[in-house]
């Protein structure tokens, strides 16, 4: 229960009755109470009736306090979300629990949007919802919303109760290798839930999206750099799955007068310069994990060396070469985005450094970064990898005025390695 672990861990009093829900499923509906809830029952039954029925009644209690704290703002009161307010952006942040939904989101707070952020955390982290809600401490700034977008209802009475502006959707399961062993799982995660989102913004006449995509979604294309135009032929369930949400919203978004960006990120690496937020991602996951989180696990000693999977590529050194682009930079592109966004209009853009590196280069700059003498060893190449993907961010540039800032690929990991030396249990433990 990876879930109920961070909650646990996190202490926080305000999820305290959830610690008797015993199955938390990452695309599904929440709710069954666990064998502890039972066990508490039972122990009343043997003493007297009056003592069962009070113990039922009890436990019916619990479970519907426990419903109203899934489907009720965790932090904040709704009312203070449920109207516009002049000249205050309002943006819903879907997966603001994640690495790079948290970023966006203490950028927006900084930048004085209000948030609201809606989790189911699966693979985000309670902890950092609360550095965030200790930064911004002010009423109506930020309100976080446990809850799963694979669940329509539930999603439904989120925007019912809030007046958003805009969404900004991160969430997402976003991992490649993962994606060729569960693709059923990165179809529904992915491509349903984004259907989910559009349909909530249909009913509740919210008409600006911002949608987190991905260079998964062009495969491997003959030409680089990669352009806007480059023909989309993703090569793994995650990047199709991207390529449909994208096409589902470029589709709907046709038939109405929604302002849509999609934003195709290239390899997202760093994290916040005052380090307050970093990547965590979940340690049972580690075998899918990206590049960055192995290099700093390797790093920290937590596994041995670093796997660099597959060296026959046909590219300059045999390793797979990526545009590593830093998540600072990533989130300013999704301000700018969203300050350019307009009716009818769908505006596409790659988010990247266009410089590609390959994962030998990587390697380097992070033993570099971290002063570590990561071991290294070589495998056989990753299930829907890609050999040489990185883009020209021309196009963005032109037309958002957004152009990467930190292009020092050492600097950014070295930025990033100071928040994941002093977070060794991510948010967990400090
Ligand atoms: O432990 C590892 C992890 C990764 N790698 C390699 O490093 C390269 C980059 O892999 P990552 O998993 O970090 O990133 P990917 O390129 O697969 O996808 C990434 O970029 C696009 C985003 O949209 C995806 O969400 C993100 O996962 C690949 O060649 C991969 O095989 C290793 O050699 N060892």
């Amino acid at each position: 229960m990876p879930v109920l672990n961070g909650i646990s861990k996190e202490g926080n009093t305000s999820f305290g009755l959830l610690l008797l829900i015993s199955s938390v499923k990452e695309e599904g509906r929440i709710l069954k109470c666990d064998s502890g809830g039972m066990d508490f029952l039972d122990s009343r039954r043997k003493s007297n009736s009056a003592g069962k029925v009070i113990a039922v009644a009890f436990f019916i209690a619990v479970c519907i306090v426990m419903l109203k704290q899934v489907y009720s703002p965790s932090y904040t009161s709704p009312d203070m979300f449920s109207q516009h307010e002049l000249g205050v952006t309002h943006v819903l942040v879907t997966g603001g629990a994640g690495y790079i939904g948290s970023h966006a989101a203490l950028r927006l707070l900084k930048d004085s949007y209000r948030v609201t952020i809606v989790d189911n955390l699966s693979r985000g982290n309670l902890g950092a919802v609360k550095v965030l809600q200790e930064l911004f401490p002010e009423p109506g700034r930020l309100q976080f919303i446990y809850a799963d977008l694979g669940d329509a209802k539930a999603v439904n009475k989120i925007f019912a109760e809030n007046a958003f502006d805009a969404v900004m959707h991160f969430a997402a399961v976003a991992y490649v290798g993962e994606s060729t062993i569960e693709p059923l799982r990165y179809y529904h995660n992915i491509t349903s839930n984004t259907l989910v989102v559009l349909e909530a913004m249909a009913s509740h006449n919210v008409k600006t999206l911002i949608y987190s995509s991905t260079c998964a979604t062009y495969g491997e294309p003959i030409k680089m750099p990669i352009r806007e135009e480059t023909p989309q032929l993703p090569i793994n369930p995650y990047g199709k799955a991207k390529k449909m949400a994208e096409d589902i919203i470029i589709d709907f978004s046709n038939t109405t007068d929604m302002a849509v960006m999609i934003l195709r990120y290239f390899n997202v690496i760093g994290s916040d310069p005052e380090g307050r937020l970093g990547e965590a991602p979940r340690p049972e996951l580690r075998e899918h994990g990206r590049i960055s989180g192995a290099c700093f696990d390797a790093a920290r000693g937590i596994i041995p060396g670093l796997k660099v999977k597959g060296t026959d590529y046909k590219t300059a050194d045999g390793t797979c070469v990526r545009d590593y682009i830093d998540v600072t930079d990533l989130v300013d592109a999704h301000v700018k985005a969203l300050a350019h966004a307009k009716p009818r209009k769908v505006g596409i853009y790659n988010v990247g450094t266009g410089k590609g590196r390959s994962v030998k280069e990587f390697v380097d700059a992070c033993k570099k970064a971290t002063g570590v003498d990561i071991k290294v060893e070589y495998l056989d190449r990753r299930p829907g990898d890609y050999a040489e993907v990185f883009s020209d961010p021309s196009k963005i540039k032109q037309e958002l005025s957004w152009t990467a800032q930190y292009t020092d690929l050492q600097k950014s990991l070295q930025i990033a390695w100071k928040w994941q030396k002093s977070h060794l249990n991510g948010y967990g433990h400090s």
